[in-house]
């Protein structure tokens, strides 16, 4: 069931299908994938669909990629283009080899890697800088969601990652609401409370800009998207596309989310 929303439901926005897959895999099992949905995407103009991966493959990834339409997106980068920064990676570096789109501020990077706010919103600022567009990712943990501080904190999340962002470049964002009691645990949020989540970053977009930039932004839901919920979750007015995990990393899997449409 759709909930009501204020913001506009005319199917305008391209439908975003990602799938992350975080460090898993090998550099010939990517081939192996693409070669797998190899001619059986939907085209770009239809829906976009994207698959980020560890740095590590996505030379060989991009080369393997041919024709197309698949984007071949970044799972993180740093905040500088260069300089004596141990590990990272440039931003400057992947938009020169190609790479169009970058995940920043996932769930796991903020729990592992102590990510903040002012980090990822610096990695906003260098990932616009290089002419790509961050998939961000606004967490929230159970704990958040069972306390009054469930609003304030997806807000604070998604107006901390924009801070300083023009009104052009925020047109290009796609913002994910990605639930952390939801990833990996098989526990998926509801249609509705996914549809909240993402309606809720639709309405800080709206403040923070304008309804009509709100209305131009993709929102996507991840955590613990797979084959059998995925139609419900994207027929919320408010959901543009997912960002899936494991349900990435086999290609019958990932097709059948790439190709949602269909299955309509
Ligand atoms: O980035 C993807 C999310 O962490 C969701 O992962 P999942 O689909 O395995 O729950």
């Amino acid at each position: 069931m759709a909930l009501k929303t204020k913001f506009r439901d005319d199917n305008m926005r391209i439908p975003f299908i990602a799938g992350n897959w975080k460090m898993n895999l090998s550099v010939a099992e990517s081939v192996e994938f693409l070669s797998a949905i190899s001619g059986k995407l939907p085209v770009a103009d239809q829906s976009q669909t994207a698959i980020a991966a560890s740095p590590l493959f996505l030379q060989t990834m991009l080369e393997h990629n041919d024709d197309s339409p698949l984007i071949i997106a970044a799972e993180n980068c740093f905040y500088e283009d260069e300089g004596a920064y141990t590990g990272e990676t440039s931003p400057k570096a992947l938009h020169e080899m190609g790479i169009t789109h970058v995940i920043l501020g996932h769930s796991e990077r903020r729990k592992y890697f102590n990510e903040t706010d002012d980090i990822i919103n610096k990695k906003v600022h260098a990932v616009f800088r290089n002419q790509m567009i961050p998939i961000i990712c606004c967490d929230e943990t159970m704990g958040r969601r069972e306390s009054s501080e469930r609003i304030s904190w997806v807000v604070s999340q998604v107006t901390a990652a924009l801070k300083g962002i023009s009104i052009e470049d925020a047109r290009n964002a796609i913002i994910a609401y990605e639930p952390s009691w939801a990833i990996g645990s098989g526990q998926t949020a509801s249609s509705e409370e996914a549809e909240e989540g993402c309606y809720l970053i639709r309405q800080t977009i709206a403040d923070i800009y304008s309804d009509e930039v709100a209305n131009e932004v993709r929102v996507l839901y991840g955590g613990s998207v797979n084959d059998d919920n995925a139609n419900e979750i994207l027929s919320q007015n408010d959901i543009d596309g997912v960002l899936a995990g494991g349900a990435s990393l086999k290609p019958e899997s990932f097709l059948k989310l790439a190709n949602f449409q269909q299955n309509n």
